[in-house]
């Protein structure tokens, strides 16, 4: 896994000890799960409109950015979730690692079965 993701995760365990006053992740986990959910959905729909943006501009590096940019924001909302929950992208990762390799057409018709 990137190590990255797991420096992240790190510290997202630390910050559970830490004040709101002092960091935004304790913040987060002081206002609730409420919250955590409001800004995942919040960084969701800003990745759409930023998508949009990238297809109406036929790719412009400007906006590739911004949607890179959106992601990152998504990515370390839905991480901060994870945590708040005892879980963390370790447990993403292995689901992912799980489906490799597997077509989505065939866990599909597995599931409808
Ligand atoms: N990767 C991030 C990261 N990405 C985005 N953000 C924050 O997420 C927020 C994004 O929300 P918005 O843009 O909607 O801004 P906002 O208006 O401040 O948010 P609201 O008041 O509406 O909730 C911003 O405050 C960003 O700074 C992050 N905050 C922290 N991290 C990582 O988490 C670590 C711990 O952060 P602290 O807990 O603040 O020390 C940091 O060292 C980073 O590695």
């Amino acid at each position: 896994m990137s190590d990255i993701l797991k420096q992240i995760d790190a510290v997202l365990e630390a910050r559970k000890a830490d004040t709101p006053e002092s960091s935004y992740v304790a913040s987060l986990y002081d206002k609730g799960v409420e919250k955590i959910l409001k800004k995942v959905a919040e960084e969701a729909a800003e990745t759409v409109m930023a998508a949009k943006d990238l297809q109406h501009s036929n790719g412009a590096k400007q906006d590739q950015e911004h949607l890179v940019y959106e992601i990152a924001d998504l990515w370390f909302h839905t991480m901060v979730l994870l945590a708040s929950q005892n879980l963390s992208s370790n447990d993403v990762t292995a689901e992912l690692q799980r489906r490799f390799g597997l077509s989505g057409h065939d866990e599909k018709a597995s599931r409808s079965e």
